[in-house]
């Protein structure tokens, strides 16, 4: 809460910021008209100080020269400070340099009216003050204090100023004309604002900002965009407390999803590897069912292996097979007649390829089904391994072992589901071969079944071949 709190003031700060305070100007003109009264009063203070007055009654030239050093010590701030008696002002005796044009006119101005108590002349950031000096009796003009104030402090003043993301100038009137002294800001809001003037009283100047364009829109309104950056942050937080809420979810629903899977394969006697289970809560449960599931799979296969059936088709296995061949093997050396059919599944391992090896398992688990529902009781199944079953027909020749083939291949279902929505079209490919008394193995019969096989499957696959001894 702290940190929204902070996010939220920080924001609304932001967005309503980027006005200048309205009061920086005021404060800027007030501290520039406070510099003419200030020197003002210098200069009036200089023209009646005692030691100004018996300096310029009595005094030499020394003495007036001692009174001026004394006057910079006090007055740091004046880069000029001249003491003129009334002689030296009407040019009838010297004055150490000599008087600049502005200095004459301020005296002049001084002696035209001659109630005035000061003179003053703005030049480019500079200001220079003149003051009579009278003798305090009898009113007499004794001569002229001079000052002039070097304004270095303006820029200072200037540059302090919080305008922030304004633009400023300090103008000063020239006749009809102002000329700009000073600048500050981004001068290109020039172009996209329009000038606020402060006067700046007892002075040539003028204080132009210029501001930057406030927030438009919604936010323009500070109440507004107080209101709207706390609604974001609210939004944002909510939406932060529905992820971690549909994450924590999905994550329990996938474990469930990874259990449930584990029971169902524990219930058709096979395991994976692995089950992905994210939650450590429910790791240590799950790794108790997994290991109890692994020994109850395992006593299962073994036990299922010794009966001799295959643990996915339940139909028979190789073990149980190669038996079954040798006694078929046995009864054909006494006479009996047997046939062989192996049967492969066509491109089983594209199966496995595209929909994964469960779908796999399923097309072995319903073709046994179907070849022991589809085939006499007494013919003997057996899954040989991988998608290759094998058919044993006792008591059967190979004329009516091949019509027996040729039924069970009519009889089949075009296509099997391998998982809901998934439909496979199912063919196989078959080499049939008899027993013979002549043979010299048990299994010459399967050797000769298996090059049939072959060669169904180079015609072209989904038919049987046939291969007499
Ligand atoms: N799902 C599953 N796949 C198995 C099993 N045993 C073997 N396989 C796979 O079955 C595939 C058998 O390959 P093939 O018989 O050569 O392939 P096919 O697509 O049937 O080719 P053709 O017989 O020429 O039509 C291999 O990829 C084996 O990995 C099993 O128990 N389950």
């Amino acid at each position: 809460a702290g940190f929204l709190l902070h996010a939220a003031v920080a924001l609304h700060q932001h967005f309503v910021r980027n006005q200048p305070p309205a009061y920086a100007g005021a404060v800027l003109s007030a501290q520039l008209q406070s510099l003419p009264i200030r020197l003002r009063g210098e200069a009036r203070a200089i023209a009646h100080s005692p030691l100004t007055v018996q300096a310029l009654a009595q005094g030499s030239d020394t003495e007036r020269q001692n009174l001026v050093a004394t006057l910079r010590g006090f007055y740091p701030e004046l880069h000029e400070i001249q003491i003129l008696s009334e002689d030296q002002a009407a040019g009838r005796s010297p004055i150490p340099g000599s008087l600049s044009t502005t200095q004459r006119k301020l005296i002049d101005a001084l002696r035209e009216r001659p109630d005035s108590t000061d003179a003053m002349t703005v030049e480019r950031l500079s200001l220079r003050f003149s003051a009579p000096v009278r003798h305090p009796d009898d009113n007499r003009l004794l001569g002229f204090v001079l000052l002039a104030r070097d304004l270095g402090d303006i820029q200072l003043l200037f540059a302090g100023t919080p305008l922030l993301d304004g633009y400023a100038e300090l103008q000063q009137q020239d006749g009809n004309r102002f000329e700009t002294l000073l600048k500050r800001g981004d001068e290109s809001l020039k172009s996209v604002s329009a000038p606020r003037y402060t006067e700046i009283s007892g002075t040539p100047w003028r204080l132009a900002t210029w501001s930057a364009p406030g927030p438009t829109g919604l936010l323009a309104d500070v109440r507004m965009s107080f209101v709207l950056v706390w609604a974001g942050l609210i939004l944002l937080m909510a939406l932060a407390l529905a992820l971690i809420y549909f994450y924590g979810n999905r994550a329990l629903q996938d474990d469930l999803a990874a259990l449930t899977k584990l029971f169902s394969d524990i219930s058709h006697n096979r395991m994976r590897k692995s089950y992905n289970v994210q939650l450590e809560e429910v790791q240590p449960a799950y790794l108790i069912m997994y290991q109890l599931g692994k020994l109850m799979v395992g006593k299962h296969l073994a036990a299922v292996n010794s009966a001799g059936m295959d643990h996915l088709s339940q139909v028979h296995n190789r073990r149980s097979f190669d038996a079954k061949q040798r006694e078929i093997y046995q009864q054909a050396k006494e006479g009996w007649p047997a046939s062989l059919l192996i049967l492969d599944i066509d491109d089983f391992k594209r199966v496995n390829d595209t929909y994964g090896h469960d779908a796999g398992d399923q097309l072995i688990i319903q073709f046994g089904k179907l070849l022991k529902e589809r085939l006499r009781s007494s013919d003997f199944v057996a899954r040989l391994g991988g998608d290759e079953f094998c058919v044993i027909f006792p008591n059967t020749p190979l004329k009516r072992a091949m019509e027996l083939a040729d039924r069970l291949r009519r009889s089949m279902p075009a296509t099997v589901e391998l998982a809901p929505g998934v439909m496979h079209a199912l063919s196989w490919s078959g080499g049939l071969s008899e027993f013979s008394r002549h043979d010299q193995a048990e299994n010459a019969a399967l050797a000769r079944a298996d090059q049939a096989l072959l060669e169904a499957k180079r015609g072209g696959r989904n038919r049987t071949q046939m291969k007499a001894a």
